[in-house]
């Protein structure tokens, strides 16, 4: 008894990295966008990934989520040596991402969207789709059960069958993470969520973000340029500078941290 107690005490408040990010270099010609960067992200945290404008946030995020190759240099995701996958590939492990420009197929209604993402669909197979209908009809039945389900949360609801050319761009943005979560992803990259979002939808996303974190146990890492913002949502930052890893902790002692202040007054952000 004694022992089981010590044991959950010493473990409380340990956490597994769920993506670990080793050393990595991307360059674009001459030019060094990711320099030898390494930082991990805790299971079940929001971490906010900042740093001035051409610090390599978005190029970070594109080789995690392998729309870019990295020079050298390894992504783990669920221990698992995932650099250089295939984007789909990767988003079928359970790692997404989003973009700061919307990609929904904007001449295609909400539902529609939200049905092009599914997971593990039996239709898929040819021969599972002449043979095996059952199946498949049971399994559009879940994943529409699903989408509808998602659709409500981000009180998209009632915009199901309107085309998504015609919604804001706030309502775009919540889209994209609903279509996002048809794939019930472990780790969400969300790449500037608020840009261009109204304050009042802007609460709206930070709360579906909360709630996916703390009901769903999803992951976040988010880029998000509101400084106001990342302190209050996030349990934990990394800050880039250059291309690298400039620090990392909880935002108490990131923002208190001379060389980040340094890095946005010189960066000229
Ligand atoms: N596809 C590309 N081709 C060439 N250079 C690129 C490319 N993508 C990014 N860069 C360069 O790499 C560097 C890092 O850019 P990146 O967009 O990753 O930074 P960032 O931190 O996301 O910036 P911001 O906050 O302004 O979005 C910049 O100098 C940028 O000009």
């Amino acid at each position: 008894m004694q022992t089981e107690q010590t044991e959950s005490e010493a473990s409380e408040g340990v956490t597994e990295p769920i993506l670990a990010v080793e050393e990595v270099t991307k360059t674009f010609g001459e030019l060094l966008a990711v320099d030898n960067c390494s930082f991990e992200i805790e299971d079940g945290s929001i971490t906010g990934l900042i740093g001035p404008n051409g610090a390599g946030k978005s190029t970070m995020f594109n080789v995690i989520s392998g729309f870019y190759q990295p020079d050298s240099g390894t992504v783990r995701f669920n221990d698992e040596d995932i650099t250089g996958l295939p984007p789909n590939e990767i988003a079928h492990k359970g790692l997404v991402r989003t973009f700061q420009i919307t990609r929904d197929l904007t001449e295609m209604t909400v539902m529609e969207n939200m049905m092009l993402t599914p997971k593990n669909q039996t239709g898929e197979s040819m021969f599972r789709a002449v043979f095996d209908r059952g199946t498949i009809d049971r399994e559009n039945d879940a994943i529409a059960e699903r989408a509808d389900e998602l659709l409500e949360l981000f009180q998209l609801d009632h915009l199901r069958d309107e085309f998504s050319g015609n919604l804001s761009g706030g309502q775009r943005k919540l889209l994209e993470m609903a279509r996002m979560l048809m794939l019930e992803p472990d780790v969400m990259l969300l790449d500037e969520p608020m840009a261009g979002v109204n304050p009042t939808l802007e609460n709206d996303i930070v709360e579906r973000i909360e709630a996916l974190n703390r009901e769903e146990d999803v992951t976040f890492m988010i880029v998000e340029h509101d400084m106001g913002l990342v302190m209050d949502l996030c349990d934990r930052i990394v800050v880039m500078n250059e291309g690298t890893d400039l620090a990392a902790g909880p935002p108490s002692t990131i923002q208190n941290d001379e060389r980040v202040l340094e890095a946005y007054l010189g960066g000229g952000s």
